[in-house]
């Protein structure tokens, strides 16, 4: 019975003294073999020993190729790796996460975490290589990061399969969950001239407009939100068709009815990130088809105002309202036109290739949405389906858009002055900014009442000036037409 103690004390102690004698020798190579002599020394061990391991291990590294991009299936490890680790490692790295207020967990390098899958235990560890040489002196030292996962080679079949398809999926999922939407625009100014230098500035989307909060015909509201949510899942269609994957829309209306705000709407529901096309600013087609190829997926291209952005209107009305067949031609002669004029040179040939020529369909899931408060000076080339798939007009501010605004501005949902205000509505028009602003409380004592008389104080001015309009027309129509050409005199013309 107590020889047992003593051969374990001996075995380990001949156990610890044999390491620290192998750890002695190895840091004598370490310092004096050649790194060449080290490096051939640990490739062979490293083979052998991965002959006798039943362990399979798979790399996944940050950049590949041309590293001008961050690998996807690293990106999406990373996030997966950043909701299971956050439980289990030990050491974190901690980043600014959504809307700047909380922080977003993910394992440091060399940290280790276990995860299972239908009951197979795997192992991840995120690692580095410094690379020993360095291109040219001024250049930081290249760091290589890396992902490892490591598990039993009879699991090989589900974790090569089953289990890195569930990581990429659910990762891709965490990523889109915890991105940091972003409002982009190609600002003028600066340009360096550096390679890796974007065309866009961005800065954190925040703008808090839902579908909830606008008003709007709920029917028109419905139909809005169904046809954006069939486009964004949508993915085998569009490629089952041969159809690149976007979808043009045109928001019209009068000032003040929403358009922008119908914008925010949109990139909120679908959480895109929405890219601001000032045409203005861009110089000629080529830094156009840049701007484009720039953007990513996920994203909503946005062209405001369209008809005063470029002189791209009215060009066909000019030349005497030629077929549509006659498009190619025209486009060109606009180019011309246009090339003569000097200001921007952007064309609407070149426009139209943007909207829907080959460069569009790389990048995928776009929504590309022009605004204009006249759609009738729009070029029918640059409106029709297939560019711009579904026009929406938004108008002036109806009883139901009312009550959406009364809920949001004054939480009320019924109130005796709404009858009121029902019927001054039928009778003027009004946008629903200018309901919002009545709406507002302008002091702290402004109670719902005070701002329902507001509003129809602003419903009956409006009235009145419509109603002085109308009377001044009929006036003006009769000192024009009923003193000079009485009615023989009309029936003279139509002989004529
Ligand atoms: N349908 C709406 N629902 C809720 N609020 C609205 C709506 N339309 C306008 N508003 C309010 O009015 C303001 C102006 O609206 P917005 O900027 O979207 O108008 P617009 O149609 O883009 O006008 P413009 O043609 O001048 O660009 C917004 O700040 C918003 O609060
Ligand atoms: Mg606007």
């Amino acid at each position: 019975m107590e020889m047992v103690p003593s051969t374990m004390t001996e075995m380990w102690t001949t156990m610890g003294s044999t390491i620290a004698s192998f750890m002695f020798i190895w840091a004598i190579i370490r310092q004096y073999c050649p790194y060449e002599l080290r490096r051939y020394f640990e490739k062979y061990t490293h083979t052998i020993m991965t002959y006798f391991s039943p362990y399979i291990k798979i790399s996944i590294h940050e950049f590949t190729g041309d590293r001008l991009k961050r690998s996807e299936a690293y990106v999406a490890v990373e996030a997966y790796l950043s909701v299971n680790s956050s439980k289990t490692a030990k050491r974190l790295k901690a980043e600014m996460g959504k809307d700047s207020n909380n922080l977003v967990l993910s394992m440091d390098e060399y940290e280790k975490v276990t995860d299972e899958f239908r009951g197979a235990k795997v192992w991840w560890v995120a690692s580095k290589v410094v690379s020993a040489t360095r291109p040219m002196a001024y250049y930081p030292e290249q760091e290589k990061r890396y992902y490892r996962l490591t598990f039993h080679k009879r699991y090989r079949e589900m974790i090569t399969g089953a289990y890195l398809e569930h990581v990429v999926k659910e990762g891709k999922e965490i990523k889109v969950r915890n991105r940091q939407r972003k409002l982009y625009t190609n600002s003028p100014g600066y340009k360096w001239p550096s390679y890796k230098q974007t065309m866009w500035s961005h800065i954190v989307f925040e703008h808090p407009a839902t579908f909830g909060t606008m008003a709007l015909e709920p029917d028109k509201k419905k139909e809005i939100i169904e046809d954006l949510v069939t486009f964004s899942e949508s993915k085998e269609f569009y490629a089952r068709i041969g159809k690149a994957w976007k979808r043009g829309y045109l928001l019209y209306g009068p000032p003040g009815t929403g358009k922008s705000t119908m914008i925010a709407a949109m990139a909120n529901l679908l959480n895109y990130d929405v890219y601001d096309l000032e045409l203005t600013a861009v110089k000629d087609n080529t830094e156009l088809r840049k701007l484009l190829i720039e953007t990513t997926s996920k994203s909503i291209i946005v062209i405001e105002d369209i008809d005063c952005s470029l002189d791209l209107t009215g060009q066909r009305k000019k030349k005497g309202g030629k077929a549509m067949a006659d498009d190619e031609k025209e486009r060109k002669e606009v180019k011309e036109e246009s090339s003569n004029s000097g200001n921007s040179k952007v064309t609407l040939s070149g426009l139209l290739n943007f909207i829907d020529g080959l460069w569009s369909a790389c990048g995928g899931e776009r929504l590309i949405v022009f605004t204009t408060n006249y759609v009738e000076k729009l070029d029918p080339a640059l409106i029709r389906r297939g560019r711009m798939d579904k026009h929406i007009e938004l108008s002036y501010c109806g009883f139901e858009g009312f009550k959406v605004l009364a809920k949001n501005y004054l939480k009320l949902e019924i109130h005796p002055l709404f009858d009121a205000i029902d019927g001054l509505m039928k009778e003027v028009k009004i946008t629903p900014a200018d309901v919002a602003e009545n709406l507002m409380p302008k002091s702290p004592l402004d109670d719902a009442e005070k701002c329902l008389w507001s509003l129809i104080q602003a419903l009956e001015e409006a009235k009145e000036e419509a109603e002085a309009a109308a009377a001044k027309k009929v006036v003006e129509q009769s000192q024009d037409g009923g003193g000079v050409c009485s009615e023989n005199c009309l029936a003279e013309k139509a002989s004529e």
